[in-house]
């Protein structure tokens, strides 16, 4: 993974904005040490300042105009750049450092239904005792822009370091606000997601704009690892990751249970290496799963002749029901949301769901050897696929969260104790699970 871009002032800049009596708005909020030099330095107490970002006082428009025509005034509050990209709601009421750094909102503007956001900030660089970054799920936004009701340029959280808009400011993002989502969400209920263009600025002159449809490119290749990396290499378990724009929070939950995962780009033949893992996973994913031709192809292969676990999430359900022989078809407005209930249709339980997604697999006949596993409570299509006597399942929604409900994450157990038995019972031996080693992610 690359080095996540940090705006984050050093101490030493920040020391000599002290020593110029300008005490830093960002090293308050995120360091104590450094608030406490500006005591040590001054001798006195700093004075009072503003405790958010000075508010420019002539806003800079933004128009939001969706492919159905409709056109939406509003302020910008992040990059100033133009795009284009599939308008999508999510009813999500907070997570949105995790969703927007998703890959799998590549190519889209994200529509919050929540009226307020921004209100926590966003939150620093910190990473786990893997290497993993903490707080978002990729080292960089996703989404083409975002689109909010009512957003809050102060913000208050301990681990933000600084606004919503800074950070799509950084990252070319462009933001607008001050627009009804309610009556954009109806129409993009009513019709469906739909093609839109951001314009920011006096005048939108909307003919400088294209409409892009990510759909219709190969998105995971997009976002995929270019190498083979792997954490927790001492893990007693090996799971290939089938990386189709994975979040960090399922390599987190698949190493936080002992597992050593080597993440492998999406158009790899793992195959041709099957042997060296005790299972394969396939990851979430951006766009359009007939796109990633190399991939379904590779899995339909293992399916016929790998005998361990493979476990999918997302467009690993999407993946997995078409190298099965399923076909997949586009919902009209996705599910994107942190409260979907997926009723699980062996055991009757109905769990509270994260999800993201834009397509669904169509399970009206399932083939031989396969069955439904779980389904929306809501609009009834499909929420994962296993079948009946191999080692194969997948989910439609997202175990690992981030945001969202944890309901479902007994998921991951179940398929690293399969995988782990399914080792044991091959290899005759008692396999144990080490205490996690401590490793950062390596290219292998
Ligand atoms: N989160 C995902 O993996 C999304 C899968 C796929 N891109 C869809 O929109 O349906």
């Amino acid at each position: 993974m690359t080095n996540f871009l940090t705006k984050s002032i050093s101490v030493s800049r920040a020391v000599s904005l002290v020593s110029h009596g300008i005490k830093p708005f960002v090293a308050t909020r995120g360091l104590a040490t450094v608030k406490d030099q500006s005591f040590t330095l001054n001798k006195k107490p700093p004075p009072p300042i503003a405790p958010y970002a000075p508010v420019s006082l002539k806003p800079t428009p933004a128009t939001l105009k969706l492919k159905s025509g409709e056109v939406y005034s509003g302020t910008s509050f992040g990059a100033n750049v133009h795009t284009s990209g599939e308008a999508v709601f999510t009813t999500s009421l907070v997570g949105y450092p995790e969703s927007m750094t998703d890959p799998s909102y590549r190519g889209q503007v994200l529509v919050f239904t929540q009226p307020l956001v921004g209100n926590y900030g966003v939150p620093g660089i910190f990473k786990d005792e893997y290497g993993l970054l903490k707080f978002f799920e990729s080292d960089r936004i996703h989404c083409e822009g975002i689109v909010v009701g009512d957003y809050a340029s102060r913000y208050s959280h301990w681990t933000a370091v600084e606004s919503l808009g800074e950070w799509c400011t950084r990252f070319g993002v462009p933001a607008i606000s001050g627009v009804d989502t309610r009556a954009i969400v109806h129409i993009l209920r009513d019709q469906g997601s739909t093609l839109s263009k951001l314009y920011i600025g006096e005048d939108p002159d909307f003919s400088k704009i294209p409409y892009s449809d990510p759909n219709e490119r190969n998105l995971v290749s997009e976002v995929s690892t270019a190498v083979p990396v792997s954490y927790n290499p001492f893990g007693d378990i090996k799971i290939g990751v089938v990386d189709c724009g994975v979040k960090n929070n399922i390599l987190r939950a698949l190493v936080k249970r002992g597992a050593a995962v080597t993440v492998l780009p999406w158009n790899f033949n793992f195959n041709k290496v099957s042997d060296q893992f005790d299972g394969i996973f396939i990851s979430n994913g951006p766009g359009n799963p007939t796109k990633v031709v190399e991939t379904v192809q590779n899995v339909r292969h293992a399916l016929a002749t790998y005998k361990r676990p493979i476990f999918g999430i997302c467009m690993g359900n999407l993946v997995l029901g078409l190298a099965a022989g399923l076909d997949v078809y586009k919902l009209r407005f996705g599910n994107r949301g942190h409260n979907v209930p997926a009723l699980n249709v062996l055991d009757g339980k109905c769990q509270i769901t994260s999800q993201n997604h834009g397509y669904a697999l169509q399970d009206n006949v399932m083939p031989n050897g396969w069955t439904k596993y779980y389904v929306n409570a809501n609009d009834g299509s499909n929420e994962g696929i296993r079948h009946k006597t191999l080692p194969f399942k997948s989910v439609q929604f997202h175990p690992e969260a981030k945001g969202g409900p944890q309901d479902t994450e007994f998921l991951f157990d179940e398929f690293l104790s399969k995988v782990r038995t399914d080792k044991i019972q091959r290899e005759g031996i008692k396999t144990f699970v080490p205490e996690t080693f401590i490793s950062q992610p390596q290219v292998v």
